[in-house]
């Protein structure tokens, strides 16, 4: 709709329409001056900085040609949807709003299927569904999907059977198969990336603003859920979900109103090559975003204070997490703070610990009173997965329910014991009936994570476990 004059009528979009599209690359570029010098600048670092587990490109000049196509696309997630998750983030870090992000380990080409992004959206939005009404708070929806294509990796090889062949690192590099030429580097793969990650947050927007979202829909799959003998546990908060759904009902609540929900997509920001490329300037503000995904975190294995990956996240001003593990050095992490959020915006920098069920109540509270000493605000996070991971006697790479469960437990002790706030979950899931975790309702054993073990890298919750660790979570909250 346009008045006569041909002017678009004021306030009918939503600021963050405002398209983010000025190239990386040293392209073209359109924007503000002050942006076009930042992002000059954030190209040489990513460049002369030290970046860890990156890939060794065969072809330098094939992949300087990739990284000029990717400068040359549209922006996959606009900047005001950033800005406004770091507002949501900043909720989170007060408890005004708790974080469920989830999602494959490892997404790969061939599963970017409509089934399992619609089958994991529902799981994620069933688990928010009983974590709002465990947090009486809104749940700020995050999928690690969209771009979660990239692999660190323990060791740079991998040997079978006597033959060494360099390590799989995400399907945004090489290929799975064990051979040669699958697990040799190909940059057209990043290209590849863009257009799955495009394809799966088309599908991502669709599934959320488009009806499949409605919470009468969701409420009725997880009466479902409670209804199958094996999560009978639950059927007490289920019973109080579906009360409080009468409830709002009988007062007239507009449910019309609750078909649509938010929904960010996050990934780890590990291949520079692609995030560089995808950096844009935000024409509103001349401020830089990766406009790859809406939350971007660094790893646990690339969070080097003075290396390239910590640098790029500085940089742009997207909401960012950084991983820390058990032996994440305190002064070190402050200095992160620094540097990542020199201006303290809440929102801004998530803590994603991942200290392990055994570890977190010694590791976590001396780096939570620190970092609430300094006068930091960062939203925490509990990743209950990456330190709970060990191999099956069957030889697979595994993790029981109840040491994820546990881990968010002690979480939740340590934040109340310190009076700082639990902002959210960090789970590996997936929506499909694998057999990759061990345990939860339906007993997975050892001698069944053959069965259907699916995943390319670390193991996920199936959709009965993503459900059950949901309802555990809000049991914890509820009991604030
Ligand atoms: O999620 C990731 C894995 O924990 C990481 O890639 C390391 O896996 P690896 O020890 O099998 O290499
Ligand atoms: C590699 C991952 O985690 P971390 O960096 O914590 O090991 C991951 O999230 O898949
Ligand atoms: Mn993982």
């Amino acid at each position: 709709m346009r008045t006569r004059a041909g002017a678009p009528p004021s306030g009918d979009y939503p600021e963050w329409v405002t398209l983010t599209t000025d190239t990386a690359a040293g392209q073209g570029i359109a924007g503000p001056a002050a942006g076009a010098e930042a992002l000059a600048a954030l190209n040489a670092a990513a460049t002369e900085l030290e970046a860890a587990q990156q890939p060794t490109w065969p072809d330098t000049a094939a992949l300087s040609e990739v990284v000029a196509t990717l400068a040359s696309y549209p922006p996959l997630v606009f900047a005001g949807e950033c800005d406004q998750l770091t507002q949501r983030m900043a909720a989170a870090s007060v408890g005004e709003a708790f974080v469920l992000q989830g999602g494959d380990c490892a997404e790969t080409f061939a599963s970017a299927t409509a089934d399992n992004i619609r089958d994991r959206i529902k799981t994620i939005l069933q688990m928010a569904a009983v974590l709002t009404y465990g947090a009486s708070v809104p749940v700020v929806k995050v999928g690690r999907m969209a771009g979660q294509y990239a692999k660190p990796r323990s060791s740079s090889v991998e040997t079978r059977e006597g033959v060494t062949l360099p390590a799989f690192r995400g399907d945004i590099v090489n290929d799975f198969a064990f051979h040669e030429a699958a697990r040799q580097p190909d940059p057209q793969r990043l290209v590849r990336a863009y257009h799955a990650s495009s394809a799966t947050l088309n599908l991502v927007r669709a599934f959320t603003t488009g009806g499949f979202a409605d919470l009468r829909y969701v409420h009725e799959w997880n009466r479902g859920f409670v209804a199958n003998s094996a999560n009978a546990r639950y059927e007490k908060l289920a019973h109080d979900i579906d009360k409080a759904m009468r409830f709002m009902a009988a007062c007239g609540a507009d449910f019309d109103a609750m078909r649509t929900v938010e929904f960010y997509a996050a990934h780890e920001a590990l291949v520079l090559d692609y995030e560089r490329p995808l950096t844009r300037i935000d024409s509103r503000s001349g401020r830089l975003y990766d406009t790859s995904g809406h939350f971007v975190w660094v790893g646990e294995r690339t969070r080097q204070l003075d290396g390239a990956h910590i640098d790029f996240v500085s940089r742009v001003s997207n909401p960012i997490g950084v991983k820390l593990g058990p032996k994440a050095d305190i002064d070190e992490v402050l200095r992160m703070i620094d540097k990542v959020d020199p201006d303290r915006t809440p929102g801004r920098l998530t803590f994603i610990t991942r200290m392990g069920a055994g570890t977190i109540r010694d590791a976590l509270p001396a780096l939570v009173d620190k970092v609430t000493a300094s006068g930091a605000t960062v939203t925490w996070i509990c990743d209950p997965m990456h330190g709970n991971t060990f191999e099956s006697s069957t030889g697979y790479k595994t993790r029981d329910f109840e040491d994820i469960v546990e881990e968010v437990r002690g979480f939740f002790e340590v934040h109340r014991s310190l009076g700082t706030v639990p902002g959210g979950i960090h789970v590996e899931l997936t929506g499909n009936d694998v057999t990759e975790c061990l345990g939860g309702a339906e007993k997975i054993i050892d001698s069944d994570l053959e069965k259907r073990y699916e995943s390319v890298c670390d193991p996920r919750l199936n959709h009965q476990q993503s459900l059950e660790l949901a309802f555990v979570v809000a049991e914890m909250l509820g009991q604030a």
